[in-house]
């Protein structure tokens, strides 16, 4: 792929694998989940996730998502417990979404998509950074929540009225005082399966942990998502929309719930 990767026709999903092999590798994300075959493992712990408001740094057009940046020179916002051992840090957020309700999640679950997908990136502290993480088996974890399509949900709406500053590839502004905790369901009970980032360099890195249950978004949120754009200051404008890879092989792996 002579260009940067995107989502388009010429350097979309079926296209990294010219630039990043590993892209058919043995677990790459993300997944199609099927309850019925995942796993209940009892020896799956309890979710613990502590988030400080006050880590919250900033948030970014990068051109293919966006996402809210968090401070993570200290363990002030941890993810522990679960299906990892260790501290993991939060990094940052962000989210997959569709051109319209029908698609936009990556994982799907029995085959259906959601609009959209949230994706809290954790990184673990038995490595010096998260750039040394990214690319360690037990590296990272991420938290995946689908976004259901029902009544506005004003836990996201700080989020979606800073996106009007950061419509275009490269913009940042300052977001702060924001409590992740507050995008989260009522349950945490989940999904949990050795995977891969699922944007370039789609390292084998991530603990994938995939919450049940959704969260709301109503069409009027969908539409902010859909506002931004891929494309920067004086490109001609391509609209931010499915920013999702398909579902990958399972290629033998096991899938475990943390449930009944
Ligand atoms: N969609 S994903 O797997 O979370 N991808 C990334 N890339 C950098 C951090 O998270
Ligand atoms: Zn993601």
């Amino acid at each position: 792929m002579s260009h940067a990767w995107g989502y388009g026709p010429t350097n979309g999903p079926d296209k990294w694998g010219e630039d990043c092999p590993i892209a058919n590798g043995p677990r790459q994300s993300p997944i199609n989940i099927v309850p019925n075959e995942a796993k209940f493992d009892p020896t799956l712990k309890p979710l613990k996730l502590r988030y400080d408001a006050s880590n919250a740094k900033g948030i970014l057009n990068n051109g293919h998502s966006f996402q809210v940046d968090y401070e993570d020179d200290t363990d002030s916002s941890t993810l522990t417990g679960g299906p990892v051992s260790g501290t993991h840090r939060l990094k940052q957020f962000h989210f997959h979404w569709g051109a319209s309700d029908d698609r936009g999640s990556e994982h799907t679950v029995n085959g259906v998509t959601f609009p959209c997908e949230l994706h809290l990136v954790h990184w673990n502290t038995r490595y010096p950074s998260f750039g040394e993480a990214a690319s360690k088996p037990d590296g990272l974890a991420v938290v995946g929540v689908f976004l259901k399509i029902g009544a506005a949900n004003p836990r996201l709406q700080k989020v979606l009225d800073a996106l009007d500053a950061i419509k275009t590839k490269g913009k940042q502004t300052t977001f702060s005082n924001f409590d992740s905790k507050t995008l989260l369901p009522g349950s945490l009970d989940y999904w949990t399966y050795d995977g891969s980032l699922t944007t370039p360099p789609l390292y084998e890195s991530v603990t994938w942990i995939v919450l049940k249950e959704p969260i709301s978004v109503s069409p009027a949120q969908m539409a902010k998502f859909r506002g931004l754009l891929f494309t920067g200051d004086g490109e001609a404008a391509c609209c931010m929309v499915d920013n999702y890879r398909p579902c990958q092989a399972l290629k033998g792996r096991q899938v475990r719930a943390s449930f009944r």
